[in-house]
């Protein structure tokens, strides 16, 4: 109490506690939802973004972009206005329809883009644009991580924008009998040496996405178009997938905001993923891997699994396995307490949560989705059944 009266007070004080939340279970008022829009070059973000952005949604609506070096018209319109300066660096604001704003920053980060609140005010959504070349794998964990952290936004989602027309050349790329100057995926970490087909940016724009709009429908035919969203599926088994001509997508809640990809797990979330297991793409495929309800001694077993395979990209156990590397990860796990532990995971960072909704214990069958390269589901199934103690596995 003392130290707090010695505080010089900046706003009216009123009967409202500490606005800034100091531990994980403080009131999770005001955190503000990001959804990252990726997508290859010319796929469509803009034309996304600005049909958002003139669209009747009463949101105030942050639009950042980010600069990774790209000269891209858009950015340069939208950032020669109104400088503001801050005390970190310097954050160009654009004003835009609806009382929307845009800025570009070269750095986003968890910090660049709370300053920015403080210095705008807050918003009710933030709209991240990244560059036809970012991997979205980096950008993910920089704001679902800082979640627990007392942060003040939290990672809705991911949503790839695809070109129908373009696409499928833009994943055969990988191949090597791509046109020179194909945009080949680089592996930050020194993956490179796995073989088999490179990954493409296309790839790991797909493989990363929650919802994935293949725009552009009105340049393909319907075959070409069936072609385009098959290939699609294969590669990420859970994500949304919708088509559009000029990224008009019927309703912009659930496709492109408020897709609450990182909290709930639902077992319909699931079910897609599940339907087959698909060899169409050679380079990245879903995965699923069913197994009985845990016990809760299993609990810190399955954790045990997730680490190995996520940190280590290798299974815990001895049985022979290619090389893997997993881009997402999404589990739905009960409990035979009555408990859904819910697993979701980009790379290698993930997070295992207690659902709201309970389950009667053995009603539901637990599942882990994984997309990723070389993930070969029986070997990662019989290693977890393994590492559960051999519990109901069908060997
Ligand atoms: N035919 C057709 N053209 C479209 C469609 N959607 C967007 N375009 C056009 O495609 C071009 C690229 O669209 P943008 O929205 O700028 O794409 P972008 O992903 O922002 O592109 P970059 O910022 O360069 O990566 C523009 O000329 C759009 O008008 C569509 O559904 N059909
Ligand atoms: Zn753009």
């Amino acid at each position: 109490m003392d130290a707090d009266d010695e505080i010089p007070t900046l706003v009216p004080h009123n009967n409202v506690p500490d606005a800034v939340p100091s531990s994980d279970d403080a009131a999770p008022a005001a955190k503000v939802p990001i959804t990252i829009v990726t997508g290859y070059l010319g796929a469509g973000k803009t034309t996304l973004l600005n049909y958002i952005l003139t669209e009747e949604h009463g949101k105030k609506i942050a639009v950042i972009l980010n600069e990774f070096g790209d000269s891209i018209d858009i950015e340069k319109q939208l950032t020669v206005s109104e400088a503001h300066t801050t005390d970190a660096r310097p954050v160009p604001f654009v004003p835009l329809a609806n009382g929307c704003i845009c800025c570009s920053v070269k750095d986003v980060g968890v910090a660049a883009i709370e300053n920015l609140m403080e210095q705008r005010g807050a918003f009710d959504y933030i709209l991240l644009e990244t560059t036809g070349l970012a991997d979205p794998g980096n950008i993910a964990p920089l704001f679902w991580l800082d979640d627990g952290l007392g942060s003040s936004i939290f990672l809705d989602g991911i949503v790839t924008l695809v070109d129908a027309k373009n696409v499928l050349r833009s994943l055969d790329e990988g191949y090597g009998d791509g046109p020179a100057g194909q945009q080949e995926h680089e592996h930050e970490d020194g993956h490179e040496g796995h073989g088999g087909p490179l990954l493409t940016t296309a790839h790991l724009q797909i493989s990363h996405a929650d919802v994935i709009i293949v725009n552009k429908t009105d340049l393909v035919s319907e075959q070409e178009l069936a072609a385009v969203t098959t290939r699609i599926r294969s590669i990420n088994g859970l994500a949304h997938i919708q088509t559009t001509t000029r990224t008009q997508v019927p309703q912009l809640e659930g496709l492109v905001l408020d897709l609450h990809a990182y909290d709930d797990v639902s077992a319909a979330d699931l079910s897609f993923a599940s339907k087959g297991h698909s060899h169409l793409d050679p380079s990245i495929t879903t995965t699923t891997l069913p197994f009985p309800a845990l016990s809760p001694p299993q609990i810190p077993l399955l954790d045990t699994f997730l680490r190995s395979i996520l940190w280590d990209e290798a299974l815990p156990t001895a049985h022979p396995h290619s090389a893997f590397e997993i881009h997402r990860l999404k589990g739905r796990v009960p409990v035979t307490d009555g408990r859904v532990l819910l697993v979701q995971g980009v790379r290698s960072t993930y997070d295992v949560t207690e659902g709201k909704t309970a389950v009667a214990g053995g009603e539901e069958e637990a599942r882990l989705v994984l997309i990723g390269k070389g993930v070969a589901q029986e070997a990662l199934r019989e290693s977890l059944l393994e590492v559960l103690g051999g519990s109901g596995g069908d060997k």
